[in-house]
């Protein structure tokens, strides 16, 4: 589509193996500023695996992934980690939450680390936890959260620094669907707000109708360019 952002991430012709399994057999997709993709398929279709090679986690095989022209899959690690502490936001589909830590400071946390004050750190970290619906659950640590509650403090902690690039996997699969709404709305909001580029893996299609595109994953090949329902005005 001609209207289309820049892309910000592309990744070409991904191969990726575990062990003898394969996992990605071709896939490739563009994300752009400012723009919410949805990636779906089915179980074991090579999703997470695709997230993992975006965010620089897993290495591809084959094929190739770059961040705002900077190839990404043939980066040492170090430069990684300080892209996955200042560009990217990526939240895991299981706990990731740091166990001793309130969920307020879990979220304050990245900011912290990157030389904020403890003071600003959670008046920030509260904004966002308010955004995303768990602001009454600040004071809590995660082994008193619910699925749903954990899931929405690590998409603020996500959010929180303000990163490029937001990769998500299942970010509503432990919520109901009204919540799925809020959580989606949440994050349209920010992607509007901030340019922040988004891709979701999501099994539903009801989240999936909030992204701009959906780029559906089958044994590991993408099928790019389905365009997903709903209008979202800022
Ligand atoms: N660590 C691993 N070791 C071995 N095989 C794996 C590993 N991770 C994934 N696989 C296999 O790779 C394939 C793709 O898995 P992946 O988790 O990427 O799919 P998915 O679409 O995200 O699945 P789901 O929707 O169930 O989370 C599957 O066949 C899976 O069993």
């Amino acid at each position: 589509m001609s209207n289309r952002p820049e892309p910000l991430v592309v990744a070409r012709d991904l191969v990726k193996a575990h062990g003898r399994t394969p996992a990605l057999r071709g896939a490739g997709l563009d994300l752009g500023a400012g723009e919410i993709v949805a990636v779906t398929g089915p179980s074991g279709s090579g999703k997470s695996t695709l997230l993992h090679c975006l965010a620089g986690i897993a290495s591809p095989d084959e094929g190739s992934v770059t961040y705002a022209g900077e190839r990404v899959d043939t980066l040492p690690e170090r430069r990684l980690s300080e892209l996955r502490r200042t560009e990217f936001g990526v939240v895991f589909q299981f706990g990731q939450l740091i166990p001793e830590l309130t969920a307020l400071d879990n979220v304050a946390l990245p900011l912290m680390l990157a030389g904020t004050a403890r003071g600003a750190a959670q008046e920030r970290a509260a904004d966002w936890l308010e955004r995303f619906g768990a602001g009454e659950q600040r004071g809590l640590r995660p082994g008193e959260l619910s699925g749903g509650q954990a899931q929405r403090v690590a998409l603020a902690r996500a959010l929180v620094t303000g990163p490029r690039v937001v990769l998500a996997d299942e970010p509503t699969g432990a919520l109901d669907s009204l919540a799925s709404e809020q959580v989606m709305a949440a994050l349209v909001r920010t992607a509007r707000e901030t340019g922040a580029a988004v891709l979701v893996v999501t099994h539903d299609a009801q989240v999936a109708a909030y992204a701009d595109r959906e780029v559906r994953l089958q044994d590991g090949v993408t099928q790019d360019g389905v365009t997903a329902g709903l209008e979202v005005h800022a």
